[in-house]
């Protein structure tokens, strides 16, 4: 059976005193019994890594960990400014999120670089989170299907089974931040055109691969999305900036 996963990203929000509070209400709160078998993380902006890190270590709870939002496509050398996924494995992560669409968007990152990444953050020990999705204009027509079809099969052509390895996340840009969530049942839909392509290539793989949804999840609509099967869990951006509202999602 394949775990659920929620995991948090914080973007580029926080600060070194809001961080601190935020992973002592998030502990406390875990403390107190979580649902067994789930796995919960927290995407920080890279500078608050090592704070966080240290935070989450010291909390001592063998379902929380923490994960970045980039890794580099290269191991290492003459790029300034980027981060190598090794850097990010020493400083504890598990999970880091790769192609996410902000990235796309401001970046003109494209799938094949997305597939490096994810590569570089297996090599060094990692789960890559790897995003996909459709812009409004898609979906409005009726492309929907077969932009993240496209997006799917040029990670398969690189990473092959490897993918089982990976998590998924299918986040509808329409949804990201605007509060338009896509309903469970139209999440569940893509979560399954996913899952079946990916069958196509090897149905082992398929059915060990999480695919999480994103895209305004809050307390009040988490319970329904994770009951559908094909939605493994969740990427949360603006709902895990409370540590309440990120408990409770991860409670539901
Ligand atoms: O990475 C998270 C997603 O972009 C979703 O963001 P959101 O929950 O603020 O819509």
């Amino acid at each position: 059976m394949r775990p659920l996963t929620v995991i948090g990203n914080w973007k580029m929000n926080g600060s070194l005193a809001s961080n601190a509070d935020w992973v002592k209400t998030v502990c406390r709160g875990m403390e107190q019994g979580m649902p067994a078998g789930r796995q919960y993380a927290v995407c920080v902006p890279t500078p608050y890594l090592a704070q966080c890190g240290e935070l989450i270590t010291e909390c001592s709870l063998a379902f929380l960990s923490m994960g970045a939002q980039d890794a580099s496509a290269h191991t290492s050398g003459a790029y300034t400014g980027e981060v190598a996924a090794s850097m990010l494995k020493e400083l504890g992560c598990a999970y880091v999120i790769v192609g996410h669409s902000e990235r796309r968007q401001h970046h003109q990152e494209v799938d094949e670089q997305v597939a490096e990444k994810a590569l570089q953050v297996l090599d060094s020990g990692m789960t890559p989170v790897i995003c996909v999705g459709e812009s409004a204009d898609e979906r409005n027509s009726g492309r929907e299907i077969e932009v993240v079809r496209g997006q799917i099969s040029k990670q398969v052509a690189i990473l092959q089974d490897r993918l089982a390895d990976c998590l998924i996340a299918y986040e509808p840009i329409w949804a990201i931040g605007t509060g338009k969530v896509a309903s469970a049942q139209m999440a569940q839909d893509m979560h399954r055109a996913i899952r079946l392509q990916l069958a196509e290539f090897d149905e082992d793989v398929a059915s060990h691969v999480g695919i999480l949804y994103g895209g305004s999840v809050k307390p009040d609509n988490a319970v329904e999305l994770f009951a559908m099967p094909d939605i493994d869990g969740g990427l949360i951006g603006g709902a895990s900036l409370s540590p309440q509202d990120f408990l409770a999602i991860c409670q539901a």
